[in-house]
């Protein structure tokens, strides 16, 4: 299993770190466009090989491609992070090129990989590769509501005071500040629905802090964050390279699910070998529904910027 990572800056590296740490893949490449990065993180990298019990290969080339031919999957993360104060849809001007000319060279050297799309406006992104490439629609991913969730889950558990591993929960909708739909209604504690728990109001608390999940984050660290990104990744790339058949909710180009269509947005998913290999209909609350109805008014809005 060859894995491609192009951006080697805080994500593409801490990515590339988690696949390895998970010993699942034979190979890492990292690339990147500034000389020498991509071969010095991979180094950095190996060196943590012995210490931290991993035998996947991980190598770093700058910009050249050939490094990367006959990959299983390929994960766009190049691209500028927003700064505090910023949305993720003011990066549409710099990483809409980015991304449009690393898909082009990365689907000419690996013409049968699954490409994941990291780089924000993570949705928008996502189409943009659709529009700009032949891949059929299940090796196109979205990596949004992966992390979305992660940070779900992190701020229920933190409201009922329980371990993380005691919740189950999902977002879908539009990987922004305002797009995201924490599935608050279908949360559980233990298979116990978190309502059962928590007050109408802290539930809206716990929705309005996952969806500034990243702002937040963002202003902390003057930079957008690294780490749960990385994980979520790396939790897509295990699930296609070992086909693991797990549900995730992902950015996908939607032809009439949820009512929606010619969008990339994120949903529940089926991830196996395939890639995509099945699109999961929920059932949503009329909230629910128009909140996803709003929020993919607003991916169709940041969609209209592109030039395809
Ligand atoms: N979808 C998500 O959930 C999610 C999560 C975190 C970050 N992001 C996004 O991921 C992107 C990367 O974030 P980061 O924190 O790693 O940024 P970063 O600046 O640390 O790294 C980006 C890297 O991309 C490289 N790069 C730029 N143009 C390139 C090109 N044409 N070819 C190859 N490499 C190129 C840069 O040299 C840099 O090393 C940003 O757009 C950020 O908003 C998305
Ligand atoms: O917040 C950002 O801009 C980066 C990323 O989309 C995130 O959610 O961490």
């Amino acid at each position: 299993m060859k894995v491609t990572v192009v951006g080697a800056g805080a994500v593409g590296a801490s990515c590339a770190e988690y696949i390895a740490i998970k010993n699942f893949a034979s190979e890492v490449v990292l690339v990147d466009i500034k000389e020498g990065f991509a071969e010095g993180k991979a180094m950095d990298l190996m060196q943590t090989a012995s210490l931290n019990g991993f035998d996947t290969k991980i190598t770093g080339v700058t910009g050249d491609y050939s490094k990367t031919a006959g990959s299983d999957i390929c994960v766009i993360t190049s691209g500028i992070p927003r700064k505090p104060g910023m949305t993720r849809e003011e990066l549409i001007g710099i990483n809409a090129g980015i991304v449009k000319t690393v898909s082009a060279s990365l689907i000419e050297h690996s013409p049968n990989t699954i490409i994941i799309v990291v780089s924000n406006p993570m949705d928008t992104m996502t189409y943009l590769v659709h529009k700009s490439t032949n891949l059929p629609k299940n090796r196109i991913i979205g990596m949004g509501g992966a992390l979305d969730s992660a940070r779900f889950k992190y701020r229920l558990a933190e409201a009922l005071e329980a371990p993380i591993s005691d919740i189950d929960g999902m977002v879908i909708g539009g990987h922004s500040d305002t797009g995201m739909v924490p599935l608050t209604s279908h949360a559980t504690r233990n298979s116990v629905k978190v309502s059962e728990f928590l007050s109408e109001e802290r539930l809206e608390q716990v929705a309005a802090d996952t969806k500034v999940g990243g702002a937040t984050l963002t202003k902390l660290l003057g930079t957008s964050a690294w780490y749960a990104p990385g994980a979520a990744v790396s939790g897509l790339v295990q699930a296609i390279a070992c086909d693991q058949k797990k549900m995730f909710p992902c950015s996908t180009l939607l032809e009439g699910e949820y009512e929606l269509s010619d969008i990339c947005i994120g949903v529940p998913v089926i991830l196996g070998k395939n890639g995509i290999e099945k699109i999961v209909n929920i059932p949503l609350s009329d909230a629910e529904k128009a909140h996803m109805q709003a929020s993919a008014e607003g991916v169709r809005k940041t969609n209209g910027l592109l030039e395809v």
